[in-house]
This record gives C-alpha cells, structure tokens and sequence, in this order.
C-alpha cells in the first residue's frame, strides 16, 4: 500500500513554541517531522520524554500551531482549519488520553459523557440512549453505570469510559496519546486486548503514542521513532523491533522489557559493542 491511500498523512510539520513572548525566540520541537496512518492499521510513535510525540498529536487535532508543512485526512488538509470544519472533524478524529483521572468531568455522570458527543452529533436523546448501551456493553461496562459518576471508578474503567466516548460516533482514527502509561501491567493488558478487539470489529485505525516499546510493538503494524522533534526510523513493528536501524531505536529497545532474556544479553552486547566501536 502507498502513502496515496493513507488516511492520514503528516508531512514535514513543524511546530514551535514561545514566539509570541517579548523578546522570546521560538523553540522549535517538531523539524520536520513526515508520518502516516492507513486505513485500519496502528501507527505507533515511540520516543522518550520530551521528543515530541504528544506535540505531534496535538497538531493533528489542531491544539498545537503548526509552523510548516501539511496535515492531511482522508486527502483533505486539516493543519488550516476554521473552529467550525474542525469541530466537525472531530466526528472522524478522537482521542484517548493518558490520565483517566483528569480526562473525564468529575460532575457528569457516565451516561451523559457518553450521549453528550451523540446529542452534539444530532442524534434523538432515544437513538443516543441506545447506542449508550451498545457502548458500555462494547467496553464490558456494566449497565447500572450510567447515573454513577467518574469517582466510582476505578482507573481501568475509567479508560474504557475514555474509549466507548472516542468511539461512540465511531470515528475512523483515534489518537491514543499514552493510553495506558497510567495503568498497572495488568490493566493495561486488558486494555489493550480491548482496543485490539474494536479495531477488528469496526476497522478504525489508531496513532498510538507511547513512550513504551514493548507496548508500542504490541499494538502496532507500523512504527516510527522519534528523537527530539525527528523522526529518525519508520517501518513495520518487526522492521523497527528486530532490525532497527537506527542507534536511538537501538537504545529505545535495550530499556523495553522482552520475553527472553537470552535475547535481551545478546542485544545489549551487540549494542555496546557497536557503541565502543564507533567511539574508538
Ligand atoms: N504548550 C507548550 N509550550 C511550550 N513548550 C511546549 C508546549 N508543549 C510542549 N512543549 C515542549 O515541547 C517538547 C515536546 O513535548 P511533548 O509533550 O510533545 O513530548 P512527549 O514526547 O510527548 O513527552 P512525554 O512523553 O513526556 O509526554 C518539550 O520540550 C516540551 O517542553
């Protein structure tokens, strides 16, 4: 498949910050940065702290300001929307954020977080009550949750609150911004299988950023790397995890647990040897 039939297409975005202060000379922490996302895949974009990767996010959802290049879906540029194209943009384009503490309204109950995108969407308040349903039951919520506010759940729950809003007008990407960074192993594992599980079912493709390898490789048919505001590697999730490239997707894979710890020796010493070699 060709970068033509991407859904998404990020191409040589910058983005800066800080010039608009007295005095302040912007800081660039995008350079440039050409990624894809095609239809029913994952994307994952791994990095460390810092490298950029929530900023590239945000730029796709028109939250950061993109200084150069282009953002395209469905091959309609989106970088240069009015308030009013992206609002309706956001039937095709959610999000999942990392803190399931901080990204639902602690003041509304779950029925109403999750109708309130349908309402806005135009459905009847009896379409919308139904597919309310359809949705706790897709993210194996129980029914009585709907008057029950966020606090009455637990951080897991919460997340798949988060999810069955992102899906509700069954959008055809969603960014998945450290999903499940703030989960422990465990709930992370079932929450993944969860995202797993709808993408086969209804084919949406997902932006997953993480800081973490091991999950990224999990989830994603493709990866890109990014290392300070650079994408420094892109290619399939074996590509990039069995023969990378690159010497920071090198280093980014001797921190990601694996499964064998054999393996994991011999990757280190092929890397330090590789290190002292080039330093000498
Ligand atoms: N609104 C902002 N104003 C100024 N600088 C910002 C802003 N948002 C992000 N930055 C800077 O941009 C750089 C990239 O940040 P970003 O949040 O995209 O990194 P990240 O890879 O997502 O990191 P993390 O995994 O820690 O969230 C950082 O140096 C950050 O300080």
């Amino acid at each position: 498949m060709t970068r033509e039939h991407s859904l998404l297409e990020v191409t040589d975005v910058r983005v800066a910050f800080g010039s608009k202060g007295f005095r302040k000379a912007p800081n660039e922490v995008l350079h440039g940065v050409s990624l894809d996302v095609r239809e029913g895949e994952t994307m994952g974009l791994v990095g460390e702290s810092g490298s950029g990767k929530t900023t590239i996010g945000r730029a796709i959802l028109g939250l950061a300001p993109v200084s150069g290049g282009e953002i395209t879906f469905q091959g309609r540029r989106i970088d240069n929307l009015s308030a009013r194209r992206r609002r309706s943009l956001s039937r095709d384009i959610q999000v999942v954020f990392q803190d399931p503490y901080t990204s639902l309204n602690p003041a509304i109950s779950i029925g109403d977080t999750l109708s309130e995108p349908l309402l806005a969407q135009g459905y009847t308040s009896r379409d919308a009550r139904r597919r309310v349903g359809e949705l706790l039951d897709r993210v194996s919520l129980p029914a009585d949750s709907l008057e029950r506010l966020p606090r009455e759940f637990s951080g897991g729950q919460r997340q798949r609150v988060a999810i069955a809003r992102a899906l509700a007008i069954s959008p055809r990407l969603i960014v998945c911004d450290e999903a499940v960074s703030a989960l422990d192993l465990t709930t992370q594992r079932t929450v993944l299988e969860l995202l797993l599980e709808i993408q086969e079912q209804t084919g949406v493709s997902y932006l997953f950023i993480s800081h973490d390898l091991a999950v990224v490789r999990y989830m994603s048919h493709r990866i890109s790397v990014i290392y300070r505001g650079d994408i420094v590697e892109t290619g399939t999730a074996r590509e990039v995890t069995d023969n990378p490239q690159n010497p920071y997707t090198r280093k980014l894979l001797l921190s990601a647990p694996i499964a064998q710890p054999a393996e994991q020796a011999l990757r280190r010493a092929a890397y330090e040897r590789e290190f002292a070699s080039a330093a000498k």
